[in-house]
């Protein structure tokens, strides 16, 4: 039985989470990491009436589970996965946020304790697909901008996809800004920028998930788009990272990796 620790269980992903591993018959949730608690009971939050239930990092001790699945916010991320890999958990993590530093030093720091893991910014198979053909895209057509839709809740933006997708894109085309004379009337009406490529967030009630890659060429556009209607989407990637967690080697960043 390999024992999970939940961070974030209260939140819309984490009650995904509770519900998939419900319906894994080798994994069981032993603990979960809450930020504040509207009730003591587990079963409250459908997990185990067993399951130990925390508030804070100092209080979680390093036998309560053998994986740390974090969906959290931005601002505890960072602390949550350090704390997770110095007690001897293998962290499976969907929350954004973590930048190229941290991602390293959590790295490395995985590699210290002989633990493996996963970062993923996006668990759905259509999104994991579309920063695939964004790239691949990019090497013929270098001009290129990134809407992504989210719901109103969404604490970060641009979202960790976009901008994981902005980085793949990068990779393989030379910085350049497209338009860079365009002024702005409206400051920020041009949207983010990485590495010349302009980021645009929506925030919106009704929508969940969803991202556009424009590109455009002499007389010609291609348009990738995905979405993720339900946040049941992301759930196929999260089962997946839960079955390999343990031969991971290292810290891997990016579902695609693991597959
Ligand atoms: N990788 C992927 O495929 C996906 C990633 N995400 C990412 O996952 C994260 C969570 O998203 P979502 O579930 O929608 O957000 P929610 O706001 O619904 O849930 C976040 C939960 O984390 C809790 N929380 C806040 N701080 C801490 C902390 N320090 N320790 C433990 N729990 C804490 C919150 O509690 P409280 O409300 O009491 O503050 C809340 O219950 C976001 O970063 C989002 O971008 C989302 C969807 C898919
Ligand atoms: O907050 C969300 O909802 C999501 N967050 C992730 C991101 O920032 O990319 C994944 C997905 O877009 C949903």
């Amino acid at each position: 039985m390999t024992r999970v620790l939940l961070a974030g269980f209260a939140g819309s992903m984490g009650q995904q989470v509770v519900k998939l591993v419900k319906e894994m018959p080798s994994f069981e949730i032993t603990a979960g990491l809450a930020h504040h608690l509207k009730s003591n009971d587990p079963a409250e939050y459908g997990l185990p009436a067993e399951a130990k239930l925390y508030t804070s990092l100092a209080e979680i001790p390093a036998d309560a589970a053998d994986v740390w699945i974090d969906f959290t916010v931005p601002a505890s991320v960072y602390q949550n996965v350090r704390y997770a890999l110095e007690n001897g958990y293998r962290p499976i993590v969907g929350t954004t946020g973590l930048t190229d530093e941290q991602e390293s030093e959590l790295t490395e720091l995985a590699k210290e304790k002989g633990l493996g893991g996963l970062i993923a910014p996006n668990f759905g198979m259509s999104a994991v697909l579309l920063m695939k053909f964004a790239q691949e895209a990019a090497k013929y057509f270098p001009d290129v901008e990134i809407i992504e839709m989210h719901h109103e809740d969404k604490k970060d933006a641009p979202s960790g996809t976009a901008l994981a997708t902005a980085k793949l894109i990068a990779e393989v085309r030379k910085p350049h800004q497209t338009a860079p004379e365009a002024s702005e009337s409206l400051p920020g009406a041009r949207g983010g920028d990485y590495q010349g490529i302009k980021l645009h967030a929506v925030r919106l009630p009704g929508y969940v998930a969803h991202e556009q890659v424009l590109f455009g060429g002499k007389g010609e556009a291609l348009t990738i788009r995905q979405d993720s209607f339900d946040r049941s989407s992301f759930m196929s990637g999260v089962k997946v990272a839960l079955e390999k967690v343990q031969e991971l080697d290292s810290l891997y960043v990016g579902l695609e990796n693991i597959l």
